[in-house]
């Protein structure tokens, strides 16, 4: 295992062919050290099967972390049902392969407990729930959490203020320029709680349609590598990974980046980079914690209630403040110093 997949750290890896659809169904927990291992069911085409455990058992390790320094009662874990590169799902194919994925979510008996990620929906985890209750993110008027955008981008307006305060010395962002790049279930959210808050706003997204938003917020449009390095108080980068390498770190003019996207950072090394050139980065796994935050509500005694979650969610402001200390006394960066306050909750 070690050899062919990844370094092996976790508790439970679990493959499993799927009897109805015939595509295999994997579950990865990473660590049930804080409570049941919770992560999204991830529906995907990878180049081969080796490549899909690996996804599993990487994100379970990553949702161990951002459970653990958001102080969640919650594990890391992840699933995921390989789709053959090429093959279409129709929908009955689409229904036997969420089947199969719940019996093998059941199978775990509790220790895995699964919502909507990538490739997958609220309404899939309805189906998922007829094999097993150990799914999470249901709809609303099913009893769940439901969307979970909106406490995402909730959670990081608090996660821009607490940044704003490192760099500027006051949270307020009424005045601050910042650029958002990308604008969808998240980033439009983000920045329509920014323009309200008076921020000063430069947005962009691949999808030219979204130009209509930027006049609805008040917001100057731009491309997408313009909005990357705008000369603004905080890039806000909402789309997809990877924007924060070693060639667009040294393009950045904003001195704080804060924002939803997952995994910003190309490489772990360019921590150490951003801190170099003196931009205070919030880790993309504090910032964007709402999301699991409002699904870890499901799991408190009386049940979900939207009212705590926005209250939980605001307080991923003080984890980050927290973090920056730590970053701050260690002389190290976000990244590492959020890794030990991770570690830290771990072994409380
Ligand atoms: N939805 C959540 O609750 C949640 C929770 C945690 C993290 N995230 C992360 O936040 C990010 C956004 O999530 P979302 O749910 O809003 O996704 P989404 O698919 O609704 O929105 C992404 C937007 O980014 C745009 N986009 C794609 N590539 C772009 C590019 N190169 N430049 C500019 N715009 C681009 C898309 O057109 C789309 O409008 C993702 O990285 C996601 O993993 C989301």
């Amino acid at each position: 295992m070690e050899r062919y997949l990844a370094t092996l750290d976790h508790e439970e890896l679990y493959v499993r062919r799927g009897p109805r659809s015939g595509l295999f169904t994997i579950v990865a927990v990473h660590s049930t050290v804080r409570g049941p291992s919770l992560g999204g069911c991830r529906l995907w085409s990878y180049a081969d099967n080796r490549a899909a455990v690996r996804d599993a058992l990487r994100l379970s390790e990553g949702m161990t972390y951002k459970s653990a320094v958001a102080g969640l009662a919650l594990g890391g874990g992840k699933g995921v049902i390989v789709r053959p590169p090429g093959l279409v799902l129709d929908p009955r194919l689409r229904r036997a392969a969420l089947l199969d994925f719940g019996d093998t979510v059941e199978r775990l008996g509790g220790s895995y407990v699964t919502a909507e990620d990538v490739g997958t929906a609220t309404r899939d985890m309805t189906v998922i729930a007829q094999r097993t209750r150990h799914v999470s993110g249901l709809s609303r008027r099913a009893g769940g959490s439901g969307d979970p955008s909106p406490f995402t981008a909730l959670g990081v307006v608090h996660a821009i203020e607490a940044t704003c305060e490192r760099v500027f010395g006051s949270a307020s962002v009424r005045g601050r320029s910042m650029s958002v790049v990308g604008l969808g279930h998240v980033g439009l959210r983000v920045a329509r709680l920014l323009a309200r808050a008076g921020a000063t706003l430069v947005v962009a997204d691949i999808d030219r349609a979204k130009r209509d938003e930027a006049r609805a917020l008040g917001a100057r449009w731009a491309t997408p590598a313009r909005a990357m390095t705008a000369p603004v108080d905080v890039l806000v980068p909402c789309a997809l990974g990877g924007v924060l390498d070693h060639d667009s770190v040294t393009q950045l003019q904003a001195p704080a980046v804060a924002g939803a996207a997952n995994n910003q950072l190309a490489s772990s090394d360019v921590a150490q980079l951003l801190l170099d050139r003196g931009v205070v980065w919030a880790p993309d796994f504090v910032a964007n914690a709402g999301g699991i935050i409002n699904i870890a509500v499901e799991f408190e005694p009386g049940g979900y209630d939207p009212a705590r979650a926005r209250m939980r969610t605001r307080e991923i402001g003080d984890t980050l403040r927290r973090v920056f200390d730590t970053a701050a006394v260690g002389a190290t960066t976000p990244l590492a110093a959020a890794m030990s306050v991770a570690r830290e909750n771990l072994a409380a």
